[in-house]
């Protein structure tokens, strides 16, 4: 939160999403938490989702508490088939899928050097194959209607590469192949009514960086142009505009929210 403690997300229309159903994963902390939190607040009805039930069940808290509609929580690893079967069973009973953001991932810094198979595995079946099928069943049920949103969170090291202090190759080349499956949902699905946008965040505070000392995150702070690392709340006021109204002409981006660190 800023200094008054007012998130960065509370900028908006009151009631910008009333009645509509909002999806997004990875929402036990961090980011998605704040989205989760942000789409209760403008009147949605949240589908929340997470493998950490307790953080999970949190937001559901919080939800509640923000308003809206109605909310429910949905404990799922999304690396795997039936963990995106119960995510859309839930969705399901809600009726019509308006918004999707796609928040879940794991993180590693490791040299590239020392990343081995199981490794590299393990952060494409999280990253890469759990935003991917969770994109195909989203646009199965978008297409039917012709209208919905859909933001993939990617990051600043899919465009500049992992440099192993806090993210590394493997995390990197996953990030890279979130905006290239932006990129093709974007392409295949043009002129349908589903708009989708990629984000890429840079370095910013969040429970993805748990084992990172806070000397190391002042540095990386003060490296970025802006000199501070970014906050969950600030990530997820991008994430509501991407699926708002304000965002009708943005498509196929990817959309940086890095305090500068790409200049691009
Ligand atoms: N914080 C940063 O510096 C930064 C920078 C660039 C990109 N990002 C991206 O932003 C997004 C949000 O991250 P955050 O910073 O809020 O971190 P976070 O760790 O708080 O959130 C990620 C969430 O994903 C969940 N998750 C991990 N594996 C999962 C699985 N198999 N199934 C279901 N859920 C799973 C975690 O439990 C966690 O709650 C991520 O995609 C991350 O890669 C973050
Ligand atoms: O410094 C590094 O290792 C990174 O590349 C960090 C990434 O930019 C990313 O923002 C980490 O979340």
């Amino acid at each position: 939160m800023n200094d008054t403690n007012t998130p960065a997300w509370a900028a908006f229309a009151p009631e910008m999403f009333s009645g509509r159903t909002a999806l997004v994963t990875g929402a036990a902390g961090g980011m998605g938490e704040q989205t989760a939190l942000a789409f209760a607040s403008y009147g949605a009805h949240v589908v929340a989702t997470d493998r950490d039930t307790d953080g999970l069940q949190e937001t559901l808290r919080r939800c509640r508490e923000a308003g809206g509609g109605r909310h429910t929580a949905v404990t799922a690893d999304l690396a795997a088939p039936e963990g995106i079967a119960e995510v859309f069973a839930a969705v399901d009973r809600y009726g019509d899928l308006d918004h999707v953001v796609t928040c879940a991932a794991l993180i590693t810094a490791e040299s590239a050097l020392d990343i081995d198979r199981a490794h590299w595995q393990k952060l494409f079946d999280v990253n890469v194959a759990g935003t991917f099928f969770v994109l195909q069943e989203a646009y199965r049920r978008m297409l039917t209607r012709g209208s919905g949103t859909v933001v993939a969170v990617g990051s600043d090291a899919g465009k500049r590469g992992g440099g192993g202090l806090i993210a590394d190759a493997a995390y990197a080349a996953s990030k890279a192949s979130v905006l290239s499956v932006v990129k093709s949902f974007a392409r295949e699905f043009a002129g349908t009514g589903v708009r989708v946008n990629a984000l890429t965040p840079g370095p910013s505070d969040t429970p993805l960086h748990t084992g990172v000392s806070q000397d190391l995150k002042e540095k990386i702070g003060a490296g970025l142009p802006i000199g501070r690392m970014g906050r969950a709340d600030e990530l997820a006021a991008a994430a509501l505009f991407l699926s708002g109204p304000g965002a009708a002409f943005v498509y196929g981006a990817s959309f940086n929210v890095d305090g500068g660190s790409m200049f691009e």
